[in-house]
């Protein structure tokens, strides 16, 4: 089975909430609650594969020394295996804002387990909770 490297983060605002995006119709796990991020594209690393989706869903920009790694996920779906690298970050410039229509959240930690979010994700919330 093809392994895919996604490179997600824990945005982490003053108030110690966490921002969950929801995946829009028409994709993979619509619905679902997830941590902003996206596949790493050939010769990129984890770290600008963020910096580059930040920019693009949110209109944010980050620095890698501003990516704190914070635990992963490694699951396997039908048709992929996941391996997630999670990082968490406190620092960036400039507001959050839905750049594709997407839903936003900012959950603080002891409802994080309220939302619905794709089974790899599950298994992390208590390793980010322990940060916030
Ligand atoms: N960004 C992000 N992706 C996640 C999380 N958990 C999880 O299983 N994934 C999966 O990792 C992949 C990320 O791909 P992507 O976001 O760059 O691309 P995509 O929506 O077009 O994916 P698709 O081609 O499966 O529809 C998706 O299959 C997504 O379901 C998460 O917390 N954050």
């Amino acid at each position: 089975m093809k392994t895919v490297l996604v490179a997600a983060v824990a945005l982490i605002d003053p108030d110690g909430r966490v921002l969950l995006a929801q995946r829009p119709e028409g994709k993979s796990m619509a619905g679902l609650w997830e941590f902003p991020g996206g596949k790493v594209e050939h010769g990129e690393t984890p770290e600008a594969a963020l910096i580059r989706e930040l920019h693009e869903e949110l209109g944010i920009d980050t620095w890698t020394s501003c990516l704190a790694p914070l635990t992963f996920a490694s699951h396997s779906y039908d048709d992929f295996h996941l391996l997630m690298p999670v990082y968490a970050c406190r620092k960036w410039q400039g507001i959050v804002q839905p750049q594709e229509g997407q839903k936003l959240a900012w959950v603080r930690s002891n409802d994080l387990r309220s939302y619905d979010m794709p089974p790899a994700d599950i298994p992390l919330i208590p390793a980010l909770q322990m940060w916030l």
